[in-house]
């Protein structure tokens, strides 16, 4: 490593969200070759200061456009060695109320040694006349500017360096070196982005024995985190828990490790509340309370008694009807009635089975009942209007504003809830209706949370489709509270949609029912089925857009895939279809290099986290309507529009979006489009399930162009998702006091239920007896669909069969 000594001349730019900075510095040494007298150094600078001296530790790089650059991993100051140095450092900006005066009285009093004198004792600094107040801030910022230093070098020693010694300063402070040296695998608990491999490098710095209890826990944590906040479950069996410890500490010259020692480990990881183990089950500890804290809280809310005379509510009913110019069917009508008769209230049901027309005869008559003014604008800034819409994206959130007439945001926003949720409190909801849609995508961390705002005084309505993929994050929240039948709830089943181009609404409810429909091959007025092999997919979509591009704008069509991989994945398809909606025009075209993408104005970008701060949420779709480049100071931008919404992001902040032309189905859950292009292959075999295709064909409005091969379509429709692992069924039985409903998945597990307890799968010992002492529940697999596929005929097609025309009247396709 190569280092540079010399004075900070002056800050070039400085990230205020991170420590990273790029500064010029003019040099007094350094081990390069180097015969200019100034350097430009970047890196996670921490609060380092102009006109002060530090060496840089690093190596020389080079930038395309600003040449060559030091590329700093660690940073020391130097201290000031003469009289007139200490007085200039004491007296920068550093150290608020401390004068050049001051600074001078200071150092002739206490000599070059001054800053180890105060940091040892403020006390010192009554001699030269500071109050004790003042003298203990100096001593605290002085302390506070070594420490962030040696924090940053002692985290580099132990091989942190970059951004994620930024997130383990930002997340400890100047607790941070005694935190890593104590346990280093706390840092999978406590930091994002870092995992059993990276704590265990740093542990190996550290000279931490393979076998030792630190490193056991790390490797169950991480293990459980994978399987829970990362797949899905909210709790993990001990055998597969076990399992997946055991493969990560396989690496670190560990020959073998006893299932003894791993629950000793799981034991200690009990009694200091990071786990919670119970009925043969391991939960991360904050999982297993919000489970309970969600069952506890919906009780509550449930358990009121008050509601309204029936024959109030059938009025209300009946002009409600009259006044949207509907009949309600009977279990439509029931929906209405037990939604506002009960304070918490489930409605589920596929596509076009009236959710939203019950949801806005709830919205109605509860204003009729309660004397509200649907007029949200009539309302003055004290008074909050009381019918509260909420979804858990921008774009199902907009939905919901347009089919209601009423103001929707999304959960989030409602909740007032930012990035840093550590502080978070709960805002003060006013009494009234509170509707939430698609609820199959909220999670179990984020219903917790949404129920802490939610008190007595709220009818809390959730609505959703059952049988869509479940949330990314832990859990099956609304799947669990149907399943548990602790609420009143009701399932919609009778389609109403009637217009004659809704063969894509009965081909959803087809998919649902286990099959391909006979005419799934068969061209309609509204879907086609494009039959070709793997080779053949990327000229089919190739065809298909540019087809469309004539007759929908960027933003109405959206290539759905399983996955990023492959030649059907996202990956490939999104240059591709890129390339199609928005070309480079000319050498003069605009565009910004985010490494994986080139972004041009016009491309269509997806939002992949939560930023409320800004207002765009994951998932989010925009159009690039800006791009300014990158002068000496600051790197490029991009501007994205959001319906309206502009979000400017700096360079180092793209890694937030991707190219949007293609996404994966998980992250269109809540979007709708006019045209949807679905991709399959049996090269994403293990990700082709019923409620993933069922999921995507449902996004699509107007029209839905399926591609590819007939078998992974047919395999997909008649392989049930598994269920995840979940425990909230069971809190909501017992708080409720209601027995473990009987599901269609208990009878047919009967025949396939393993009877190997947890216990005796993970060997029992007297160790796993201690921690694992409940009954343990049987594993019960997933039933498998006894239908059995509908029977077609796969037919290849070559390029010139493929007729992506359908529904698109008036265009000639064009072959390859
Ligand atoms: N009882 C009814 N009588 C007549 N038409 C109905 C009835 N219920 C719903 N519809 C009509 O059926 C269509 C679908 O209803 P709606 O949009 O409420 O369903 P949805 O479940 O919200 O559908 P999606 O989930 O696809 O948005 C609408 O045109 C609606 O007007």
């Amino acid at each position: 490593m190569d280092t540079v000594t010399g004075t900070v001349r002056n800050v070039i730019f400085a990230n205020h969200d991170s420590l990273f900075k790029i500064v010029a510095v003019d040099i007094t040494a350094t081990t390069l070759v180097w015969t200019e007298p100034e350097i430009v150094v970047k890196g996670n600078l921490g609060d380092l200061q102009e006109g002060t001296e530090y060496e840089f530790s690093g190596r020389l790089v080079a930038h395309p456009k600003y040449g060559q650059q030091f590329d700093a991993v660690s940073y020391q100051s130097q201290r000031p060695t003469s009289h007139d140095g200490l007085v200039d450092y004491l007296a920068s900006d550093r150290f608020p109320g401390i004068g050049p005066k001051t600074a001078a009285k200071i150092v002739d009093a206490l000599g070059i040694g001054a800053v180890d004198s105060i940091v040892k004792d403020p006390g010192v600094l009554t001699k030269v006349g500071l109050s004790e107040k003042k003298a203990a801030a100096l001593a605290d910022a002085l302390r506070e500017n070594l420490g962030l230093e040696q924090v940053i070098i002692g985290l580099g020693e132990v091989g942190l360096t970059g951004a994620l010694a930024n997130k383990v300063y930002s997340r400890y402070r100047e607790d941070a070196l005694d935190i890593v040296r104590e346990n280093p695998y706390q840092l999978i608990v406590d930091i994002e982005g870092i995992g059993f491999r990276v704590a265990d490098s740093i542990a190996r710095q550290m000279d931490v024995a393979p076998d030792d209890p630190r490193r056991l826990g790390g490797a169950i944590l991480d293990a459980l985190y994978q399987m829970t906040d990362r797949d899905g479950d909210t709790y993990a069996e001990p055998a597969r828990l076990l399992d997946g410890a055991k493969s990560r500490l396989a690496g670190g010259g560990l020959g073998g490790v006893a299932d003894e020692q791993l629950m000793a480990a799981v034991q200690v990881l009990a009694d200091d509340r990071r786990i919670s183990v119970t009925d043969g089950r391991i939960f991360p500890k904050r999982l297993f309370d919000a489970e309970w804290q969600i069952a506890n809280h919906l009780f509550a809310l449930n358990n009121h008694e008050d509601g309204y005379d029936d024959d109030d509510l059938t009025a209300t009913l009946k002009q409600v009807e009259g006044d949207l110019d509907i009949e309600y069917d009977d279990t439509q009508r029931s929906a209405v009635i037990d939604a506002l008769q009960n304070h918490v209230f489930l409605l589920t049901g596929g596509p076009g089975t009236g959710k939203t027309t019950v949801v806005n005869g709830i919205v109605r008559a509860y204003a009729q009942l309660n004397d509200v003014r649907l007029d949200p604008n009539s309302y003055d800034s004290e008074t909050a209007f009381p019918i509260m819409l909420a979804a858990p994206t921008g774009r199902a959130a907009k939905r919901m504003a347009e089919t209601t007439g009423l103001p929707a945001s999304t959960i989030h926003r409602l909740l007032g809830l930012s990035i840093d949720t550590v502080d978070y409190d709960p805002p003060e909801l006013p009494d009234g209706l509170l509707i939430v849609d698609e609820m199959s995508m909220v999670d179990t961390y984020l219903f917790r949370i949404l129920l802490d705002a939610v008190h007595p005084g709220i009818t809390l309505i959730m609505v959703g489709d059952k049988d869509q993929l479940p949330s990314v994050g832990p859990g099956q929240v609304f799947a669990d509270l149907l399943a548990s039948h602790a609420l009143a709830q009701a399932e919609l089943t009778h389609i109403h949609r009637q217009d004659a181009q809704s063969s894509i609404t009965t081909l959803a409810h087809d998919i649902n029912g286990g099959r391909l429909p006979a005419d799934f091959g068969a061209k309609q007025a509204d879907r086609s089925f494009i039959n070709c092999g793997p080779g053949q997919i990327q000229e089919a979509v190739r065809q298909v857009a540019t087809a469309a591009k004539g007759k929908f704008g960027t933003l109405q069509v959206q290539v759905l895939a399983p996955m990023y991989r492959g030649v059907a994945g996202v990956d490939a398809l999104n240059p591709l279809v890129q390339d199609i909606f928005n070309p480079k025009k000319s050498d003069r075209t605009k565009e910004i290099d985010a490494g994986d993408h080139l972004y041009r104005i016009g491309d269509k970008v997806l939002q992949l986290v939560n930023n409320p701060e800004k207002n765009v949420y994951n998932g989010e779709i925009g159009i690039v309507t800006g791009i300014q480049p990158a002068t000496k100071d600051d790197g490029a931008h991009l501007i994205v529009d959001y319906d309206g919404n502009e979000i400017d992001y700096a360079h180092n902040e793209l890694k937030s979006i991707t190219l949007a032309y293609a996404t994966s189905i998980h992250k269109a859950q809540g979007s709708e489009f006019d045209m949807v292009i679905l991709p399959l292959t049996m090269a994403s075999r293990r990700m082709l399930k019923r409620n993933l295709v069922y999921t995507a064909i449902t996004r699509a409005k107007k029209f839905l162009i399926m591609i590819g091969e007939l078998e992974a379509f047919d395999v997909a429709v008649t392989t049930m998702a598994d269920n995840r692992r979940t425990g909230l069924v069971d809190r909501l039985c017992k708080v409720f006091k209601l027995a473990q409903p009987v599901t269609d998945n208990d009878a047919e597990a009967e025949t396939v239920v393993t009877t190997a307890s947890p216990q005796e799968a993970v060997s029992p010992s007297p160790a796993a007896d201690q921690v694992l002492h409940e009954e343990p529940a049987p594993s019960i697999e997933a039933p498998t669909n006894t239908e059995g596929p509908t029977v077609l005929t796969p037919t290849l097609v070559t390029h010139e069969q493929v007729d992506p025309m359908i529904g698109m009247d008036g265009i000639t396709p064009q072959t390859a």
